[in-house]
């Protein structure tokens, strides 16, 4: 593993559901264990294979809302039907440590972070066609029919706000992609 680039830096990685943020982020973990990902709180149900407190802590919607009241989230969101939101004490804790850290959130929730931490820095992730969008949230066969329409919508919607982040990536090939990836992110010798 290559030396880190962004000690202390938060990257806020963002895009459609089913553009691949997931998969690329789990490529740059394990090519660059010392980066820290940050797990999400929500209210949906978990999918097969999900476990608590890896993938996300999976709450009801009161313990939910209680933690926002609480001023417990450093962001949060609703997306297609669901409650999203990043614990906020273990991200401040692993950056007050110096350690880089990674959010792969929805669109509401980056915005929110670029109010509150202006610095970080802010990737939108593309598909390289809608319809190839669409075919992968479809491939990955954890959706309803309804929520991929609900997710495809809002797809439409995050895919317009480009000009509001530092940089955009189109994941077309994986492997070019966590390429771009690890060079956007300053792993100089990722070539
Ligand atoms: N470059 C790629 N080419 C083809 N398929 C891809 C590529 N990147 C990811 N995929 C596939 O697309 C599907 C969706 O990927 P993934 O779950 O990582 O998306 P996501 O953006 O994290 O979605 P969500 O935001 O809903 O969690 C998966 O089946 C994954 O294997
Ligand atoms: N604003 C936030 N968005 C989040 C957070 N964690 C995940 N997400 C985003 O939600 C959608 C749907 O995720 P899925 O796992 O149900 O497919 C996707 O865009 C995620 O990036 C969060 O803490 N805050």
């Amino acid at each position: 593993m290559d030396s880190l680039p962004t000690s202390g830096r938060l990257t806020v990685i963002t895009g459609p559901s089913g553009v691949g943020k997931g998969t690329l982020v789990a490529g740059l973990l394990q090519r660059h264990p010392a980066l820290w990902l940050s797990v999400s709180a929500t209210t949906r149900t978990p999918r097969p294979g999900e476990i608590d407190g890896q993938h996300y802590f999976f709450l009801s919607r009161p313990d939910f809302e209680a933690q926002v009241a609480g001023g417990g989230f450093l962001e949060w969101a609703e997306f297609a039907g669901h409650l999203y939101g990043t614990p906020r004490a273990p991200v401040e804790a692993q950056l007050a440590q110096g350690r880089p850290v990674l959010l792969e959130i929805e669109l509401e929730g980056a915005r929110q972070v670029r109010r509150t931490f202006p610095a970080a820095f802010q990737l939108l992730i593309k598909p390289p066609s809608f319809e190839e969008l669409e075919r992968r949230i479809r491939g990955r066969g954890t959706d309803s029919e309804e929520a991929i329409g609900r997710r495809l919508a809002r797809a439409r919607q995050e895919l317009t706000a480009e000009a509001e982040f530092d940089a955009v990536l189109v994941n077309a090939d994986l492997d070019a992609a966590l390429r771009e990836l690890e060079l956007l992110l300053g792993f100089c010798d990722a070539v």
